[in-house]
């Protein structure tokens, strides 16, 4: 059976674009906030201005009430990956045994290293998790403009549940069994946007920004395996298919975060000057970690987290990338 009542979990530009998606998949949806003026601009405005402005957000009924999202059928979490426990956490005291719950965020927990899946297994032992990954701008999917995604389930019930209960034409979910794999790949490609964007910044070249993309691929798809997921999952729509968009857009805020920081600003600068979330920052360093602990060559992302944690320049990070050994392609 269905899902007919969704429950989504946080208000952000992406919380807020899936709830209007499933809304238009026919769902009943309930979307809790954290912050009360955005559950009352929801209600009474059907606007959410703080962080999605442009889009209506009709016939869904927010709270920040999260006992209503318990009696849901199904659940979207959508905080960013560093309150994810928290959000979680406050659902466990009032959620059903096994609930169903939709990880739709991209990065890792950079205290503990661990993947949202294992968040929500800690915090909701006995959850059916599944995992939303894949190119989509919030703003493409809350105006409707179409895209397709990677729909990770443990069991294929499950996904098609899940795919029934949110799939629309512009809104294409392709299953995978593969949950690690589509949530690496969601996590690491933030951390390679920031790259992209510092190549940007700095005006190094198209040529670079592509030779940048598929070196951050082989990244991106060695730690994926190393954490367990599968190469084939990381060359869809959850790898290779959100690399190539957040690696390209302007609109992306990974990318607009290292544009900026190649323009010349700092860290702090271009944290500060934005309310919306930038995950790579947050991730940068759990990666650089992991990539230690499992032995992954990653010199890309841990150039990124060093540059992160201003340990070191810009130019330091680009001259050390470019002096690097010569190797086979692999
Ligand atoms: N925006 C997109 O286009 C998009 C698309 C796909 C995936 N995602 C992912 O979705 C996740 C959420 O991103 P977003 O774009 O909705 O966020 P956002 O930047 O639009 O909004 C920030 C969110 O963080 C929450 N927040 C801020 N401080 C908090 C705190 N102390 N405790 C708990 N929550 C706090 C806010 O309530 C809000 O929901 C991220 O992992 C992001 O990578 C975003
Ligand atoms: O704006 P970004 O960089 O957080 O990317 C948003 C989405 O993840 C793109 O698929």
């Amino acid at each position: 059976m269905s899902f007919q009542t969704i429950g989504v979990i946080g208000a952000g530009a992406w919380g807020t674009a899936l709830a209007i998606n499933a809304q238009r998949a026919g769902r009943d949806v309930v979307l809790w906030a954290r912050e009360d003026d955005v559950v009352e601009a929801i209600n009474t405005t059907q606007k959410n201005p703080k962080y999605l402005p442009d889009a209506d957000v009709v016939g869904i009924h927010a709270t920040s009430d999260m006992a209503e999202i318990s009696n849901c059928d199904a659940v979207m979490a959508v905080t960013p990956a560093q309150f994810m426990r928290g959000s979680l956490e406050l659902l466990a005291k009032t959620a059903k045994p096994g609930v169903s719950v939709m990880l739709c965020s991209k990065g890792f927990e950079t205290k503990s290293l661990k993947m949202m899946t294992d968040v929500l297994e800690e915090s909701i032992p006995g959850a059916i998790a599944s995992v939303l990954s894949g190119p989509s701008f919030a703003i493409d999917v809350a105006l409707g403009l179409p895209t397709a995604v990677t729909l990770a389930s443990s069991n294929q019930e499950e996904g098609e549940r899940w795919m029934s209960a949110i799939g629309r034409p512009e809104f294409r979910p392709y299953y995978s069994d593969d949950i690690l794999g589509a949530e690496a790949g969601g996590a690491v490609k933030n951390v390679l946007a920031i790259a992209c964007g510092i190549v940007e910044g700095k005006g190094l070249g198209r040529s670079a920004h592509a030779a940048l993309i598929s070196r951050g691929f082989a990244e991106l798809t060695r730690l994926g395996v190393a954490m367990g997921g599968n190469a084939e999952t990381l060359k869809g729509l959850c790898g290779l298919g959100d690399l190539v968009l957040t690696c390209s857009s302007a609109q992306s805020r990974n990318m607009s975060f290292g544009f900026a920081l190649g323009q010349g600003q700092t860290v702090a600068e271009v944290l500060g000057s934005r309310t919306a979330v930038t995950e790579g920052v947050a991730t940068a360093p759990a990666i650089a970690q992991l990539a230690k602990n499992l032995n992954v060559e990653m010199p890309i992302c841990e150039t990124v987290a060093e540059i992160v944690a201003e340990r070191i320049t810009l130019s330091q990070g680009i001259e050390a990338l470019l002096k690097r050994p010569f190797k086979a392609e692999d």
